[in-house]
C-alpha cells in the first residue's frame, strides 16, 4: 500500500495512517494531553509502531537523468519546429536542461535549443545568455558556428527586446502605519473573544484606497508554473537554470539559486516525493522557525506588527480550541512523517541533532501545519486574452498581516497580487471604525447563505454574522436592481475590450472614476443588483491594471 511508485500524497497518507493506526480510539489519551508536543509524540509513537514511515517516505523525488533530458528536447523539438508552439517548446527545453546531469553535452544542447526558441520570442538577452551557457559547456565542435550566427543575430537586436514581467508596478504606501510595518495609516488591529485579531478602520476609507501591501514571508511554487517561474522568488523568466543536484528547482539567477539553496533548497532537494507539494510551505515555514538567524530580529517594540517577523507569522490562528479530535491529530500525523523524513535528511541532521532540537522542530512543524489551514494565499497569474481571462497557480504563500483580514460574504476589501506582493484595497466605502474585511471564497451574491455557512464552518470553523447572512439577503439574480445606472455609462462599459490598446486604457480609467462615483450615489439601495455591478467593475479594472501581458 505505500510502496514506491504509489505517488500518495501527504493528505493521504495522513488519513491512511489515522486508520492504520487506529487512531480514532486514541481521543481519550491525546486529550488528556496538554502540550502539542505530548500529542505529537503520542501519535508518532503509535504511528512508528506500524514500521511503515520508511515505506512512506522511500519514494525519492526526479533526479538528474541524461535520458529524460533527452526525450525532453526531443519534445521540445517537435513543438518547436512540426507544431509552431514556442512556449510549449521553451517548457520542454526547460524540463531537458533541469534533468540534465550538471556539466554534460545534454545540458549544453538543451540551452542551445532553448536559446533558438528565445530567439523566436524576441527575447535576445535571455537568448544570449542561454548561448553563453552552452558554449561555456561541453558543447558539440561541429554546431558552434550556428550558434555564434544566432548570438549575432540576437546581439543586433537586442534593442526591441521583449520586457518579461508579468505585473504591472505597484502602488505604494503613502501615509505609513506607525504601528503596522506594511500598512496604511488608516486602519489599526484589534482583538475580541469573536472575532480573534481583525482589522478595523481608524478613519473613513474611499472605494479604491490601498490599505496594505505586504511581501510574502514565505512562499512555495506551484507544479504548473515551475519551468517558467523561479524556484526562489516566482518571478517570470524564460531562461532559468537548475538546481545542481535535482531536477525539481529552477531559478531565474545565480543569487536566486545559491540563496534558496542555503536557506531551505539543501534540505527540500533530498526530500522524499511524498513532500512534494505546495502544501509543503508548511515545512518551509518550520524550517524558518528552526534556523536560529532568522529569529534574531531587529529590536522594534512589541506592539508594532512587523509583517517580516517569525513572532508575527507563527502567531497566525490555528483554532487549536475549535478543532474536532480529528483535525487535532491529522496535522500531529502529517508532522510525524515530515519529522521522520527530515531525520533522515543528512544536510537537516547535520545542523540540527539535539533533543532540544528535536523537540522545537516537533512543535513547529505541528502548528505550522494547523496555521497553513487556515491562511494561505494562493499567488495568480491573470492574463486578459481578446476573448478570455486566463488564470494560472504560480505559488502558495504566507502573509502575517493580511491573514489579519477577517471573511464577510459582503467583502469592503480585496486582494490583488503583484508577483509575491499582496495589496488589500477597499472596493467599497468603509466607515470609521467599521471592520475591514475580505472574502475567504464565496459572496452572497452567487452562493446562498446555506451553503457559505456550511463551508466557512467547515473550512475555518466559525459562524459567519455579516449583514448578508444576518438578514438573509438573497443572491443577486433575486434582488431589485436599485437605481438604474446612466445609459452613457452602460454604454462605456459594454464598449470595454480590455485588450491593453490605449484607447482602452483611457476608457478604463473613465469607468473607474466614474464607477466610483457612481457607487456613492446607489450605496443607500444596498443590496441591489447595480451596486454588484459597479464592485464587479471596480474589482476587475484593478485585477486588470495589476496585471500585465507577457506574450511568447
Ligand atoms: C485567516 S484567519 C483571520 C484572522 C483571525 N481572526 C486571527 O485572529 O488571526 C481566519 C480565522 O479567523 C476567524 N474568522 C474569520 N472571519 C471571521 C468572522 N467573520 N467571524 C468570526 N471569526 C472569523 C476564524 O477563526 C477563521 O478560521
Amino acid at each position: 500500500m505505500w510502496g514506491m511508485g504509489t505517488g500518495n500524497s501527504l493528505e493521504r497518507c495522513t488519513i491512511l495512517l489515522y486508520k492504520e493506526a487506529k487512531l480514532n480510539s486514541k481521543e481519550r489519551e491525546f486529550k488528556n494531553l496538554a502540550s502539542s508536543i505530548d500529542r505529537v509524540n503520542l501519535v508518532y509513537n503509535y504511528v512508528k509502531k506500524l514500521k511503515i514511515f520508511k515505506d512512506i517516505i522511500a519514494e525519492p523525488q526526479d533526479r538528474k537523468s541524461n535520458e529524460e533530458s533527452e526525450i525532453q528536447r526531443q519534445k521540445g523539438n517537435d513543438y518547436f519546429l512540426r507544431h509552431k508552439k514556442y512556449l510549449s517548446s521553451l517548457e520542454s527545453y526547460t524540463k531537458s536542461i533541469a534533468s540534465a546531469v550538471s556539466g554534460s553535452s545534454y545540458l549544453a544542447l538543451a540551452y542551445a535549443n532553448r536559446s533558438a526558441c528565445l530567439s523566436e520570442g524576441k527575447y535576445y538577452k535571455e537568448c544570449i545568455e542561454d548561448i553563453d551557457r552552452a558554449l561555456s559547456l561541453d558543447y558539440p565542435e561541429h554546431l558552434k558556428p550556428k550558434l555564434l550566427r544566432r548570438k549575432a543575430a540576437a546581439e543586433s537586436q537586442k534593442s526591441i527586446q521583449k520586457e518579461v514581467k508579468y505585473y504591472s508596478d505597484p502602488p505604494v504606501i503613502k501615509s505609513k502605519n506607525p504601528l503596522i510595518t506594511c500598512a496604511e495609516d488608516s486602519i489599526e488591529i484589534q482583538y475580541n473573544q469573536k472575532y480573534g485579531r481583525h482589522i478595523i478602520a481608524t478613519r473613513d476609507i474611499k472605494i479604491g484606497e490601498v490599505l496594505s501591501a505586504e511581501n510574502s514571508f514565505c512562499h512555495v511554487i506551484h507544479p504548473e508554473s515551475k519551468y517558467i517561474h523561479c524556484h526562489e522568488c516566482l518571478e517570470l523568466c524564460f531562461n532559468m537554470i537548475p538546481c545542481e543536484n535535482c531536477s525539481g528547482a529552477l531559478y531565474c539567477s545565480e543569487e536566486c539559486r545559491s540563496k534558496c539553496y542555503e536557506e531551505y533548497h539543501k534540505y527540500e532537494c533530498q526530500f522524499p516525493k511524498v513532500l512534494l507539494s505546495p502544501e509543503m510551505v508548511f515545512i518551509k515555514l518550520a524550517l524558518i522557525g528552526m534556523d536560529d538567524s532568522k529569529k534574531v530580529e531587529a529590536e522594534l517594540p512589541d506592539n508594532i506588527h512587523r509583517s517580516d517577523s517569525f513572532k508575527e507569522i507563527i502567531k497566525l490562528e490555528m483554532n487549536e480550541e475549535n478543532r474536532n479530535y480529528i483535525n487535532l491529530c491529522i496535522p500531529a500525523i502529517a508532522a510525524s512523517i515530515a519529522y521522520q523524513a527530515l531525520k533522515e535528511n543528512p544536510e537537516f541532521t547535520s545542523k540540527y541533532d539535539t533533543d532540544e532540537d528535536d523537540h522545537n522542530l516537533k512543535k513547529l512543524l505541528y502548528k505550522a501545519y494547523m496555521i497553513n489551514a487556515f491562511n494561505p494565499f494562493n499567488i495568480k497569474k491573470i492574463r486578459y486574452t481578446p476573448f478570455d481571462i486566463e488564470s494560472t497557480r504560480v505559488g502558495t504563500a504566507l502573509y502575517a498581516f493580511t491573514s489579519l483580514y477577517n471573511h464577510s460574504c459582503v467583502p469592503n476589501c480585496e486582494f490583488f497580487h503583484y508577483g509575491s506582493l499582496i495589496v488589500t484595497r477597499a472596493q467599497a466605502p468603509i466607515k470609521k471604525g467599521e471592520q475591514v474585511t475580505i472574502s475567504y471564497g464565496r459572496s452572497f451574491s452567487m452562493t446562498p447563505k446555506e451553503t457559505r455557512q456550511a463551508i466557512l464552518k467547515k473550512n475555518y470553523l466559525f459562524d459567519c454574522d455579516c449583514k448578508a447572512c444576518t438578514n438573509y439577503w438573497p443572491t443577486m439574480w433575486y434582488l431589485p436592481p436599485g437605481k438604474d445606472l446612466p445609459q452613457s455609462f452602460l454604454r462605456k462599459l459594454s464598449q470595454n475590450t480590455f485588450d491593453g490598446s490605449e484607447a482602452n486604457q483611457k476608457l478604463v480609467d473613465e469607468l473607474l472614476t466614474e464607477g466610483k462615483r457612481l457607487y456613492y450615489q446607489l450605496e443607500r439601495y444596498e443590496p441591489c443588483q447595480n451596486l454588484l455591478t459597479l464592485q464587479n467593475m471596480i474589482t476587475e479594472i484593478y485585477t486588470y491594471q495589476a496585471s500585465k501581458d507577457v506574450e511568447f
